[in-house]
């Protein structure tokens, strides 16, 4: 068996004995019953992903994914591509917007090379820094392939063996992207996985105006049409009309979810891998919690087609982690009210009437 394949085999379905212990004293708690929502059923899946009672995840790590888009030059994009290797030094030396999100939780930022076109620099002996580059940058799909079978393959098993090296030091996860034009495969992949046309899944990423939304539809349109991939196949989707950055998220999912580690979804792009991820394994769902809802359009209709419901919703759109980061937060008062709550017999409070 290779590497996926061995992966995909160890990925188990939540701990159900844990899940239910865990409602169980959700159930009993002193408040009304299930009073604090959604933080309560964030509690459930966390016993459930760990199979604990009382999961720890003082160790956590957002993991940026970083690659170049050959999609750029059909124009779909507000920023220059160069914008990639620039925030990747940015990101080195603390300066971004994930820097500043991961310090308020106070997790590890980890980047990874996943295609960038430009050259890093600076980077030796860099300990937040892994280098999986494929190649610097993906084909241009509005012509064609984005990348072969077997890069796609690659990107995904960098992926899984980034998330199974950091399993020893981490327990809890969060994907996070950077790539000038990403949006691009973003959408095409939804659109492709959903069946949604492209209008509806089209957003308009680093903030493009009208008339370049209308033509980024209109790429998007031809993208599916020269490459028709076959939602079926992830590594025809992923290959066809993805991006190294995406099939390296798809990858730290599955390998996350086959150490039995919570793994944050971060914004669009990572929703995009998350989609391959699932299209891969289905039971890898068990491990993903949606952090929060970009602005990007077509983001809702991919959490849904997941079957997942954002924690967060900031109106967000920056990428990077910066939302899987910030729900690090509810998955630590999660874990609080799940294991420092008295319920009603331990507090001595009466009960509801009946
Ligand atoms: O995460 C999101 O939901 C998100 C939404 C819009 C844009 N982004 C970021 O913006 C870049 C892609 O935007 P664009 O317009 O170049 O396709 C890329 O670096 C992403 O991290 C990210
Ligand atoms: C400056 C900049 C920072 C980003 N971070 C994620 N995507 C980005 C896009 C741009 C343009």
């Amino acid at each position: 068996m290779n590497l996926v394949e061995q992966t995909i085999a160890g990925i188990e379905p939540a701990d159900t004995y844990f899940r239910n212990r865990a409602k169980e004293r959700l159930d009993m708690l002193t408040m009304p019953h299930w009073a604090l929502g959604r933080l309560m059923d964030l509690a459930m899946d966390l016993a459930g992903m760990t199979g604990s009672m009382n999961p720890k995840f003082d160790n956590r790590v957002i993991v940026t994914m970083a690659g170049d888009h050959g999609v750029t030059a059909e124009g779909v994009s507000k920023y220059p591509a160069e914008v990639t290797v620039q925030m990747v030094h940015n990101f080195l030396r603390g300066g971004a917007g994930i820097n500043a999100l991961a310090r308020t939780v106070k997790a590890d930022v980890v980047v990874v090379d996943m295609g960038v076109a430009g050259e890093i620099e600076g980077v030796e002996g860099h300990l937040n820094f892994v280098s999986r580059r494929i190649r610097p940058g993906t084909d241009n799909m509005g012509v064609g392939p984005a990348m072969t079978r077997e890069e796609a393959i690659l990107a995904v098993r960098a992926g899984i063996e980034i998330a199974h090296e950091l399993s020893f030091s981490y327990s809890l996860f969060g994907t996070g992207d950077m790539g000038i034009g990403n949006t691009t495969p973003s959408s095409a992949i939804v659109a492709a996985f959903t069946g949604q046309p492209p209008e509806k899944v089209t957003g308009r990423g680093t903030g493009i105006e009208d008339d370049q939304f209308l033509h980024k539809v209109e790429v998007i349109k031809k993208i599916l049409k020269v490459n028709n991939p076959d939602p079926r196949d992830p590594w025809d989707v992923l290959s066809k009309i993805g991006g190294f950055e995406i099939g390296g998220i798809a990858g730290l999912i599955l390998g996350a979810a086959s150490r039995r580690k919570p793994v944050l979804i971060d914004g669009f792009i990572s929703t995009a891998g998350a989609l391959i991820a699932a299209s891969i394994c289905p039971a890898s769902r068990d491990y993903m919690i949606a952090a929060h809802r970009s602005v990007e359009q077509g983001h809702i209709i991919a959490l849904d087609h997941l079957g997942a419901k954002p924690l967060l919703n900031l109106d967000m759109r920056l990428g990077e982690g910066t939302g899987a980061a910030l729900a690090m937060t509810l998955v630590d008062a999660a874990v609080r009210i799940l294991t420092e709550v008295a319920t009603f017999e331990e507090a001595s409070v009466s009960q509801a009437n009946v």
